[in-house]
């Protein structure tokens, strides 16, 4: 193993009294938590558990800890960041929006869509777990474009990143409404979208708990769902389908060969790109929680590693299946709303064509749940981005306001405010409204991923300028500085892409303004936000010299990240090589 790297004044801190090294531990332990204190102490006082958990007036009064720079709880597990590694915010996008993307592109033209999307996220999961051990972020990953990119930049991806929230939070309660009339039940939407909304102000009561907890207990049912998709998928394939079913004789790939891989060519598989981001959008979040952690420096690289299964398991295999089960001209895709039909989900689809009783309801109860555990994450990721935008003065003051149950009050009600918006779809002009807030939040997302990537590009350049090393960093991102390149090359292909549909779109010809806006209304957002944050900070582009990668570093505990190194070296090949995704 390398030399040991020049300590800063903070590590020589920790070189007496470590806890020995923990062989058994499988990922590696850097600093020791800092949790418990925060949870039990507030400004020297004890507090109650209903205060903690956020349930008496007390709660709601401001929190005044130490630690300036975050004043948000530090109560998640491990167990809740990897389950939201794996299954966080995975929803409408995937199981009901796959289908008219299955209908654009066909079953080859969705692997290839969402292929491509997955090694864009996975590189930049890596990057932004690469930071986030490296410098804490208290509740916006953001400050990473501040710092390292433009502070106008940040500026303009804090606000995005927030209003991407904002807007799908409306949009998931919706959707999770529109479920419920698969049961055919004769109750108006409304009434469902004010249930759905008090559950989901009832999980915000509890905090960054509340949503763990969430987290936790809904990607289980969407891991355990899609398993079992994938095992009635294999044996549907294999011909072992009810008799009275399409899939009682062997079946294979012909749906591969008739109708065909591809639906509409190049074109269908540019059109899809956005729609893939969308399903992926909120995997990033991990990177936010890790601010919410116990212990970042030990879970979160652990967290990272399950984004691969995520995204080969819930979005690689299981459209596999989809593209053997579903023919792409199958008249049952042609949902009225891409997103919102749920008849139109391929995997109800898939289901319902091998004539499995009773799955098609399983799968919609999936969908109901998983639409809500969204509509939460919004409220998580918009509440504490604003938060960090408030308390670098990029927003009003009083959103910095945490209360002493650790939630940031005044951002959490003001995004579960924007939820008020989904009546707006009980109107005639709902829908169409939708259409506008769906390309929104899809092509958003694509910037903030490209942000990520650059931000670590130009962290990575700045740290060797300042004469650091690559052994001073404890937790690399997989692929390096090449693996944010391929991200924000792709990033950059994928806006190239939509932009050619955006002009001229699948149906031939070319597109009015309308429609150009309607599938590239993000970029002027986050234009004008990129041009009010210059107008406000009046800072640009930030030269390697400028870029300071000393301050706010996280404190190290380097003997132990050593010896975990050591003893990932002396492995056996084989055994580093599973050590790099389990
Ligand atoms: N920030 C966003 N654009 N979030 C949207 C999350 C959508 C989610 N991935 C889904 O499949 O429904």
């Amino acid at each position: 193993m390398a030399a040991k790297p020049d300590f800063t004044e903070k590590d020589a801190v920790h070189d007496g009294g470590l806890a020995p090294f923990n062989a058994s531990d499988d990922v590696p332990a850097y600093d020791a938590p800092k949790a418990a204190a925060f949870e039990q102490y507030d400004g020297g006082a004890p507090l109650g558990f209903w205060t903690r958990m956020g349930c008496t007036p007390e709660s709601f009064k401001r929190r005044t800890i130490a630690d300036e720079a975050n004043q948000l709880n530090q109560t998640l597990k491990p167990r809740h960041l990897h389950m939201i590694a794996i299954g966080g915010s995975i929803g409408a996008g995937l199981f009901v929006g796959s289908g008219s993307a299955l209908n654009r592109a066909g079953p080859g033209g969705i692997l290839l869509d969402y292929g491509i999307i997955g090694i864009m996220i996975f590189n930049v999961v890596y990057a932004l777990g690469e930071l986030a051990v490296m410098y804490p972020v208290s509740g916006g990953f953001y400050t990473y474009s501040t710092r390292f990119i433009d502070p106008s930049w940040g500026f303009a991806m804090g606000w995005n990143y927030v209003f991407q929230w904002a807007i799908v939070l409306p949009l998931e309660l919706v959707v999770a409404g529109i479920t419920i009339s698969y049961w055919q039940v004769d109750v108006n939407v409304g009434v469902w979208i004010t249930m759905f909304l008090v559950i989901i102000i009832a999980i915000n009561v509890f905090g960054v708990l509340g949503y763990g907890e969430e987290e936790f207990w809904s990607s289980c049912l969407k891991l355990a769902a899609i398993i079992i998709f994938m095992i009635i998928g294999v044996i549907c394939v294999c011909g072992g389908g009810p008799s009275d079913g399409q899939f009682s004789s062997y079946h294979g790939a012909r749906f591969f060969y008739d109708p065909g891989a591809f639906a509409n060519g190049f074109k269908g598989v540019c059109a899809v790109f956005v729609s893939a981001a969308f399903a992926f959008s909120g995997t990033e979040l991990v990177g936010l929680a890790a601010a919410e952690a116990m212990d970042p420096v030990k879970a979160l690289p652990g967290a990272i590693k399950q984004v691969f299964w995520r995204i080969t398991l819930f979005y690689i295999l299981s459209l596999l299946f989809v593209g053997l089960m579903v023919r792409h001209d199958d008249d049952q895709l042609l949902g009225n709303n891409p997103l919102i039909d749920v008849t139109a989900s391929p995997f109800v689809i898939a289901a319902k064509n091998a004539g499995l009783e009773g799955f098609d309801h399983f799968l919609n109860v999936v969908i109901m749940v998983s639409v809500i555990s969204i509509g939460n994450s919004g409220v998580y990721g918009g509440s504490r981005t604003l938060t960090a935008l408030a308390e670098q003065g990029y927003a009003p003051k009083l959103f910095a306001y945490v209360d002493r149950a650790g939630r940031p009050l005044w951002s959490t009600l003001i995004i579960i405010a924007c939820g008020l918006l989904a009546y707006i779809n009980i109107s005639s002009s709902g829908p169409e409204i939708f259409d506008w807030l769906l390309a929104l939040s899809g092509l958003a997302a694509l910037f903030t991923w490209g942000s990520i990537c650059l931000a670590h590009i130009r962290f990575r350049k700045a740290w060797a300028y300042h004469g650091h090393t690559l052994d001073e960093i404890p937790f690399h991102a997989i692929f390096g500085v090449y693996g944010s390149w391929l991200g924000l090359g792709m990033v950059i292909l994928v806006l190239i892409a939509q932009f050619y549909v955006a002009v001229w779109p699948l149906g031939g010809g070319v597109n009015d303004a309308e429609g150009f806006f309607k599938a590239y209304l993000a970029l002027p957002v986050v234009m004008l936000f990129w041009i009010c944050g210059y107008f406000w900070k009046k800072t640009g582009w930030l030269r390697t010299h400028q870029i300071d990668v000393d301050t706010g570093r996280r404190e190290i505990d380097w003997p132990r990240i050593h010896a975990h190194r050591a003893r990932l070296s002396a492995m056996p090949a084989w055994r580093r090589a599973l050590h790099v995704v389990f």
